[in-house]
């Protein structure tokens, strides 16, 4: 008999996580353990319990910007490499006891420099923090790899430069580039260069898109720049008409989106707080599962949602009946679209995830 779908069963099923911000996912206590090290004196709490409540309702804001807003504090604690190695080496264990075998974590280099540290010395510590985690991990007994993704904030004029990081540390576990930060206003075609040297150089890259902003966010971030994924992409679903009798029309880019099979990189709890999706239940990810897009379930900010990705599936599971074969193929979706080389996705998939799943649905 098939085991029985619970959040903690959930969280012994293997899971792939795509898009998560590496300065979204701190622990409360690591908050403030660093704000008195180093000396960071603007938290609103000194009592975790209260400091991780904060940042949940504070993020709760039903707007992008404002939920950006929150991010001043996490990343105010993080000016320091041991601060930089303490947070992505709890990253790495908090995922792996959340069930997560395979990540890509993600997060703006340019916004570490305050104390002085060079863009390499914020790659190579956070590189060093998430080795550390995954060496804990296997110390413990279970297994988990980290992909990084180098980030550039849209707001700020440093892509060339951060994609051209991302390059360079190729070979040491960062696969890949994203823009980030606020969308209304800042088109990813501000960007053209650094998309253009990527491709050039054959490296992967996602954009945040289709978040706060609509369809042409959409279509410049594929069209244009060459996006492989979209993180969020939500309002593909703008493109998209469901009569009253059900009947579906796709328009011509939700089309080309599901027809070439790029991954959605959907993070629902996220989308709640900032206006981007009303309730879980109208959340676009039912249409588009349904109609078999490739979805993939991500945590986005696991400190400012208060979600894992245990609690997004098991969400999920009770607003929309998804059981183990969907969340084995919303995790076969997310290890196909990683930015791994194909040989390392089959085996995850095959060693890993394939008979992870095949134990529960025994
Ligand atoms: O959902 C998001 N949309 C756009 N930008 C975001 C989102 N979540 C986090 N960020 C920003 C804030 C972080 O400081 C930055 C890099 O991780 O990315
Ligand atoms: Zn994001």
């Amino acid at each position: 008999m098939a085991t029985p779908v619970s959040f903690d069963t959930i969280r012994s099923a293997p899971k792939v996580l795509l898009h998560d911000h590496l300065d979204g996912g701190l622990r409360p206590q690591t908050v403030i353990d660093l704000a008195a090290e180093t000396g960071y004196s603007g938290l609103p709490h000194t009592d975790a319990a209260e400091l991780g409540e904060w940042f949940h309702r504070a993020a709760d804001s039903g707007s992008l910007e404002r939920y950006l807003e929150t991010f001043s504090h996490t990343v105010g604690v993080m000016q320091t490499p041991d601060a930089l190695v303490r947070v992505a080496a709890e990253c790495a264990e908090d995922l792996a006891a959340d069930g997560v075998v395979y990540a890509e974590v993600r997060y703006a280099p340019e916004l570490f420099q305050d104390g002085g540290m060079t863009i390499d010395e914020v790659v190579q510590a956070v590189q060093d923090g998430f080795r550390e985690g995954e060496r804990r991990v296997a110390e413990s007994g279970k297994r988990i790899r980290i992909g990084t993704l180098l980030c550039a904030m849209r707001q700020n004029a440093r892509a060339t430069e951060i994609a051209n990081l991302a390059v360079r540390y190729r070979d040491a576990e960062v696969v890949g580039f994203d823009i980030a930060g606020p969308e209304a206003g800042f088109p990813p075609t501000r960007n053209l260069d650094a998309f253009e040297y990527l491709r050039q150089q054959n490296a992967h890259f996602t954009i945040h898109a289709g978040e706060a902003f609509g369809l042409p966010s959409i279509w410049e971030a594929i069209q244009h720049c060459g996006a492989e994924r979209l993180g969020h992409g939500v309002r593909i679903v703008d493109d998209i008409k469901v009569d009253d009798n059900g009947e579906v029309q796709l328009g011509r880019l939700a089309s080309y989106v599901r027809d070439r099979r790029i991954p959605l990189e959907m993070c629902p709890s996220s989308n709640l707080q900032t206006g981007a999706a009303p309730s879980l239940a109208e959340h676009p990810i039912g249409l588009l599962a349904r109609l078999r897009f490739r979805v993939t379930v991500n945590t986005d900010n696991r400190l400012m949602s208060h979600c894992s990705m245990s609690s997004e599936f098991h969400a999920l599971h009770e607003t929309f009946g998804y059981d183990w074969a969907d969340m084995q193929w919303f995790t076969v979706n997310a290890m196909k679209s990683s930015f791994l080389g194909f040989d390392e996705r089959l085996a995850i998939i095959n060693d890993v995830v394939k008979p992870g799943y095949a134990r529960l649905m025994a």
